[in-house]
């Protein structure tokens, strides 16, 4: 059994239930040339299908909300019905929107009422393992309005003054104290009612959906992350990725 299917601890009947949404809208334009990166494959597979499977392995998790390429929701749909998923879990495809803020809201405007908690995971972390989407969704059972999974940083951190003309040295501004940084993932975690507040409240454009939260003045609080949960971004990242589900293969002796 690979990875990615491997059943979830977490129990699966409570009162509140949980739906996950998937913004997969990008293009993709740090990756290169190509389809729309959550369309792209790893190993054979598209990515968002990893991510979906991701997700899904949760049993807490009964409803997925994919949100595909402005142009493309009848393609994702084609996906998910060619590929094998959980019967336990049900799914939507909506169209996304031009901002990853924009289509995560679309998203959570599909959502069927009888969903408490809501999972926001990006297509473009595929490989997250089911005990981090475990966890975010015990933290916010256990009261977090939002919760984030993050990582303590491997390198020092410096602000600068971003150069005018990319390439021209930037003057440093001070270096932030690193034990107290994090370096923020999904799937990010919310009682709904907050997370819809978030979005109907906020409108700058912020990078992730716990940052909107912070902005209600709402308490966020941090679960550890997975560096398996990285987030495909440039080129290198898909050789990680590849090399990921290898020693996944390796380990499960297939
Ligand atoms: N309009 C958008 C932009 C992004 N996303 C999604 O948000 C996640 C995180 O975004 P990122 O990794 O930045 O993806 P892209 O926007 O595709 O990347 P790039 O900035 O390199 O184009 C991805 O799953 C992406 O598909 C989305 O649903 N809708
Ligand atoms: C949500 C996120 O993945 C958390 O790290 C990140 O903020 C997405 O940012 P991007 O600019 O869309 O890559």
């Amino acid at each position: 059994m690979s990875d990615d299917s491997r059943p979830s601890r977490t129990e699966p009947r409570t009162a509140l239930r949980t739906a996950a949404v998937i913004p997969a809208a990008g293009r993709g334009v740090r990756l290169g040339p190509g389809a729309p990166k959550a369309l792209r494959a790893l190993n054979g597979t598209p990515m968002l299908i990893h991510a979906v499977r991701a997700l899904a392995a949760s049993r807490a998790v009964s409803l997925v909300v994919v949100v595909a390429p402005p142009d493309g929701a009848p393609e994702v749909k084609s996906l998910l019905d060619a590929h094998a998923l959980p019967d336990r879990t049900d799914f939507l495809v909506v169209p996304g929107g031009e901002s990853r803020q924009e289509s995560v809201r679309l998203g959570l405007d599909a959502l069927p009422p009888d969903y408490d908690i809501v999972l926001v995971h990006d297509a473009a972390r595929p490989l997250v393992p089911v005990d981090t989407v475990d966890a975010v969704i015990q933290a916010v059972r256990d009261g977090a309005p939002a919760v984030v999974p993050a990582l303590p940083l491997a390198d020092t951190v410096k602000e600068v003054e971003p150069a005018a003309v990319p390439g021209d040295p930037e003057p440093v501004l001070a270096t932030p104290e690193r034990a107290r940084l994090r370096a923020v993932q999904t799937p990010q975690g919310f009682d709904r009612r907050t997370l819809v507040r978030a979005h109907e409240t906020v409108t700058s454009n912020v990078t992730d959906d716990a940052g909107m939260v912070e902005q209600l003045g709402e308490r966020v609080v941090v679960v550890p992350g997975h560096e398996e949960a990285f987030k495909v971004t440039r080129p290198l990242d898909l050789v990680l990725a590849e090399a990921v589900l290898a020693r996944r293969r390796l380990n499960d002796g297939f």
